[in-house]
C-alpha cells in the first residue's frame, strides 16, 4: 500500500531552485532514506512535505489523500511526524512534561470541556498521562524521566525527540539526519531502535541521515539528491555502485 508519494515537486526561493522536480514514492512499512551532499535540498523536501514550505509546483499525497500546502498542524494531524536537524525540545522542562505536550496536539475535548473539568477531559487527560509514560518507557528513558530535557546527554535528547513525534500518533515518520552527533555506540543502537518501533509501531520511515552506516544498514531504498535534482534511486546496493553517486557524493564524503 502505498503510503507517502511526491509528484514532481519543486521549490524555489527568488532566483534559487532548491528542489526540482522531486517524485517519492514510499509504502507502508518500508524505511527509505534521501541523501546528498549539503545543501542538496533534502531539509527543503522535508519542510515541503510537512506543510513548512507551500511547493512552488507539484503535489503532496499521504495514502492518497492530496496534502499539498496544508499547514503544519494539519499535516501532523493526518499522521505526519518529524524530528529536526538541530534537536528542538522544551529544554527546561521534564522529559515527562515534553511528551505531554506533544501528546496535548492528539487531545479530542473541546476548550469548554477543559475549562470546566468535564470527565471526559479528566479521563482524556489520565490516559494520555499514561501514555507519555508507556512511550518514555519504550523509548528506554523511565530512569530521567523527571530530569530537565537539557541535562539529557544527545543520544537521550534524540530519542526522546522520537517519543515526542510518536506520542502524535504518526503512520509516517520522517527523521531529519538522527545520527547526527552520536556516538559510534550510539549509532548503532539508534539503527536497532528505528526498525524496532518501525515495527511495533507500524511506522513507515523517510529520514535524512549523512552516516553511511545507518543509511545503508536500515534503508530498503534510497534516493540521492545533488543540487536539488534526483541523480539515483535504488536499494543500498545499487546506491553504492552508481558511479554518478560516488562522483557527486560518496566521493567526498568522508563517512563513506
Ligand atoms: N528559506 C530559504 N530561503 C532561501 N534559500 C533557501 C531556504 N531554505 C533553503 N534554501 C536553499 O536551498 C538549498 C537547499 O537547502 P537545504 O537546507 O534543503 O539542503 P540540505 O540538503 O538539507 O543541506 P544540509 O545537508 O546542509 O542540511 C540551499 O541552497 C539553501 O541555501
Amino acid at each position: 500500500m502505498n503510503m507517502l508519494r511526491t509528484e514532481n515537486i519543486t521549490m524555489k526561493f527568488g532566483g534559487v531552485t532548491a528542489v526540482k522536480d522531486f517524485s517519492l514514492n514510499i509504502d507502508k512499512g518500508e524505511i527509505v532514506a534521501l541523501i546528498g551532499p549539503n545543501g542538496a535540498g533534502k531539509t527543503t523536501v522535508f519542510n515541503m512535505i510537512t506543510g513548512v514550505y507551500k511547493p512552488t509546483s507539484g503535489k503532496i499525497f499521504l495514502k492518497d489523500k492530496d496534502i499539498t500546502g496544508y499547514r503544519p498542524d494539519k499535516i501532523t494531524s493526518f499522521g505526519i511526524a518529524r524530528t529536526f536537524q538541530n534537536i528542538r525540545l522544551f529544554k527546561e522542562l521534564s522529559v515527562l512534561d515534553n511528551v505531554l505536550i506533544a501528546n496535548h496536539l492528539r487531545i479530542k475535548s473541546n476548550f469548554i470541556e477543559a475549562i470546566v473539568r468535564l470527565p471526559k477531559y479528566n479521563r482524556e487527560e489520565r490516559e494520555m498521562h499514561e501514555k507519555s509514560i508507556e512511550l518514555i518507557k519504550r523509548v528506554g528513558l523511565l530512569d530521567v524521566i523527571h530530569e530537565k530535557s537539557s541535562s539529557l546527554p544527545y543520544g537521550k535528547q534524540r530519542r526522546l525527540e522520537i517519543a515526542r513525534a510518536l506520542a502524535t500518533n504518526p503512520s509516517i515518520l520522517l527523521l531529519d539526519e538522527p545520527a547526527a552527533g552520536m556516538n559510534p555506540k550510539e549509532t548503532e543502537d539508534l539503527t536497532e531502535f528505528i526498525k524496532e518501533i518501525r515495527d511495533e509501531f507500524d511506522l513507515t520511515i523517510f529520514m535524512i541521515e549523512h552516516h553511511m552506516q545507518v543509511v545503508m544498514g536500515i534503508s530498503d531504498r534510497i534516493y540521492v539528491l545533488d543540487y536539488g535534482v534526483t541523480i539515483a534511486e535504488g536499494n543500498p546496493n545499487e546506491i553504492q555502485n552508481n558511479p554518478k553517486v560516488i562522483e557527486a557524493y560518496l566521493g567526498v564524503s568522508e563517512d563513506a
